[in-house]
């Protein structure tokens, strides 16, 4: 079988030892021959680095492995690339979260103001990144999962329209089918979805089994009656289970389909802002809790000499779905993934250029998406102006324009009031200055 060389830009990510223990679980069916780790901070790198080369002695022995901050040695014949970056840490996603608050508005960091922010510093990053691979690896697959994906997705369409091997997608729906998975006690890898909208910003229409009965009736009935969980509702903190348990306020509103959970600051803004803590927001969660574990555990790994007994960094969704992805990719498994992808007539009375998410035959030749036709007044109406939004804010971007980014904003559910926008708005290009372009 081929071996493939991968390399995970942004290896010092706190997704990186569970996308590991991810590659180690795949080795038989998605051998490789080389992993690099790259990243721009050699110190969180090094610390991840040296966990893998433990992992790596007991797990993969074969694997020539090696992490750097050159970017020669990191994109040089690759057949896979997994980006994960965050352009300005949890340094910035704090302030993405804790600005808005600050004026009454969501905090989140994909989600209104905060999703705006972050989005707007991850364009420069990801079109160098781009750039990069392709002087070094023209023809591997970039799998791109760095956030917010919408507007970075709608950025690359615009930058690498000819670019067939890019890749943007997220785990929020694997995340979502394996809860209603474990719901129904089924496996969820059985599962046929039928979804439609933007990322995060999407349903689920139907669930077919393999014998093709629909279960979506039976999931929303279930959730109507007790409620909703993640798939690793025991490893989660509070704000996540938050999150999920709203899915049955959004279906006892909104009861057509199944909602992605972060629908919720869009149908219900003022009740999550009540809800989230401005002074300790989802950031802090993380900083001191997935961020702290997984580094302490790295650390305590690499003094200990072994990885055997490791088990805080467990494989969750995120990992396994992008080898996953990837080895149905390289082995043309023809698997469905919910992916995004542009438009062009998917979801039939939404523009063409729109980066929709939609589920998709994934094989050798990439993505095959699967259209939903029409869709209802409501949902066209939501989904337009969220996309609306997420052009305007790559308008503003690449053209430097206050207007557009203040129009952008004032578009957003989660904001509405021009004058509240203007000052969220001023806010974040003053705590952005070092990374966003001037807005004129
Ligand atoms: N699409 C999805 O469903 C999904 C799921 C999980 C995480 N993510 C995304 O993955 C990314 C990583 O998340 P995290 O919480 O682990 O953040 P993190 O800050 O722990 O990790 C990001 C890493 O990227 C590095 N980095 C930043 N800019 C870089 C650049 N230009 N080149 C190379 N490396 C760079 C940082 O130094 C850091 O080590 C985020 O964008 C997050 O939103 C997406
Ligand atoms: O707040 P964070 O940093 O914990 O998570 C933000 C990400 O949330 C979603 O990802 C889920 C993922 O679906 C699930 O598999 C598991 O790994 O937990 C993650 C959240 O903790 C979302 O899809 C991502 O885009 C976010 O980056
Ligand atoms: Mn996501």
């Amino acid at each position: 079988m081929k071996k493939y060389n991968i390399v995970i830009v942004g290896g010092g990510s706190t997704w990186t030892p569970g996308l590991l223990q991810s590659l180690c679980k795949n080795k038989d069916v998605f051998p490789l021959k080389r992993l690099v780790l790259y990243d721009i901070n050699p110190e969180r790198q090094e610390v991840i680095g040296e966990f893998a080369k433990i992992l790596f002695k007991e797990k993969y022995p074969e694997l020539d492995f090696e992490y750097t901050t050159d970017k020669e040695v990191a994109y040089k014949d690759m057949d896979f690339v997994f980006c994960q970056i965050r352009t300005g840490g949890y340094e910035m996603r704090e302030k993405d979260e804790k600005i808005p608050l600050s004026f009454g508005v969501i905090g989140q960091e994909t989600c209104g103001p905060g999703g705006m922010a972050y989005g707007m510093r991850s364009i420069r990053d990801m079109i160098e990144m781009i750039n990069d691979v392709r002087k070094y690896s023209p023809d591997a697959w970039i799998l791109n999962y760095t956030n917010p994906a919408a507007i970075v997705a709608e950025a690359l369409r615009r930058v690498f329209p000819d670019d067939k091997k890019i890749l943007n997608i997220c785990d929020q729906p694997v995340n979502l089918l394996r809860s209603y998975g474990r719901l129904l006690d089924m496996d969820p890898n059985e599962f046929e979805p039928v979804y439609f909208g933007l990322n995060h910003f999407g349903w689920f229409t139907n669930l077919y089994d393999k014998d093709g009965n629909d279960l979506v009736p039976k999931i929303k009935e279930i959730i109507l009656e007790k409620g909703f969980a993640p798939v690793d509702a025991e490893q989660r903190d509070q704000s996540w289970l938050d999150t999920y348990a709203l899915v049955k306020d959004m279906l006892q509103d909104f009861p057509d389909y199944l909602p992605n959970t972060y629908l919720q600051y869009y149908y219900y803004p003022e009740y999550k802002v009540k809800k989230l803590n401005p002074n300790y927001t989802r950031a802090n969660e993380v900083m001191d809790g997935r961020e702290k574990r997984v580094f302490e555990e790295c650390r305590r790994v690499i003094k200990a000499g072994t990885a055997k007994d490791c088990s805080v960094i467990h494989n969750d969704a995120h990992g396994d779905m992008i080898v996953e992805v990837a080895e149905s990719i390289a082995h043309n498994r023809n698997r469905i993934y919910i992916i995004i992808t542009e438009n062009n007539g998917l979801i039939s009375n939404i523009q063409d250029d729109a980066m929709v998410e939609v589920a998709a035959i994934l094989g050798k030749n990439g993505p095959r998406p699967m259209g939903v036709g029409k869709i209802g007044t409501f949902y066209k109406g939501l989904i337009e102006q969220q996309l609306a939004y997420e052009k305007l804010t790559v308008d503003a971007y690449f053209e430097g324009s206050y207007e557009k980014a203040l129009q952008a904003l004032t578009l957003n559910r989660t904001v509405v009031d021009a004058k509240k926008a203007r000052k969220v708005l001023d806010a974040l290009i003053e705590a952005n200055k070092e990374y966003w372009p001037e807005l004129k």
